[in-house]
């Protein structure tokens, strides 16, 4: 049966500490904590990585770090999210498994859906459904119209929709089929990030599926 979430969050630039928004995720049972910061040095993501596991270690929150295998291996981190153009899944499995867990995979078109889905990841990602300034070179958007397909050929794997999503389009994509949702800049770019994370968990928990 598949494990859905709800909320991912993703820390890319962030307003607020990196601590406190541990804790945030953490206080309010997020299944999922990504650091993503395409900026920092090796040593600085380690550093953060260290003072985020230090609130989400023995929680349900898992952390996870993007695009790294051997910094996700050094700082233990629960996951690993690769994207299309980052080291294979089989790469980083060699790299890290011993200590990580959680790997988690970026499509962008259902062929890529369908080809992530052999490698058995813990879930996938999904988009941009809609423009994103957020990456650097954003693939096409999905839309919502691929939403449902994606998570039916995903069968037992959780999806998780990404890209442009905000508290004013979320319920499109719920009503798309969406149920794992990540959104990095309505969260990230706002000091009200614990009120936004309490609405959108109630959003999600109150949405008739
Ligand atoms: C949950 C989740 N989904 C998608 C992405 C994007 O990964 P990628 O395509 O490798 O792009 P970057 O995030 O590395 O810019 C993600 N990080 N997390
Ligand atoms: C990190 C990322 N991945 C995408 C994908 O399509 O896989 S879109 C994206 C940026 C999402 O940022 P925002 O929620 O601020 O638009
Ligand atoms: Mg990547």
């Amino acid at each position: 049966m598949r494990s859905d979430f709800g909320l991912y969050l993703i820390i890319t630039n962030p307003f607020l500490p990196y601590k406190k928004i541990a804790e945030t995720a953490v206080k309010n049972n997020v299944r999922y904590l990504q650091l993503r910061e395409k900026a920092l040095s090796d040593r600085e993501i380690l550093r953060a990585a260290g003072e985020i596991m230090s609130i989400t270690e023995g929680t349900e929150t898992r952390f996870v770090l993007n695009d790294r295998a051997d910094l996700a291996y050094l700082c233990g981190a629960d996951g690993l999210h690769l994207g299309q153009d980052d080291i294979s899944l089989t790469d980083a499995k060699t790299i890290c498994r011993e200590k990580v867990s959680v790997f988690g995979l970026s499509t962008h078109t259902l062929s890529q859906v369908d080809e992530a889905i052999k490698q058995k990841p813990d879930y996938i990602g999904f988009g941009p459904v809609f423009t994103t300034p957020a990456k650097a070179k954003p693939d096409p958007v999905t839309g919502t119209e691929l939403i449902a397909e994606a998570v039916k050929r995903a069968g037992d794997v959780p999806v998780v929709v990404i890209g442009g999503i905000d508290g004013n389009n979320l319920i499109s994509v719920l009503d798309a089929g969406a149920k794992n949702v990540c959104m990095v800049r309505y969260f990230m770019n706002s000091e009200q990030l614990e009120k936004r994370v309490k609405e959108t968990v109630k959003i999600l928990n109150d949405y008739r599926w």
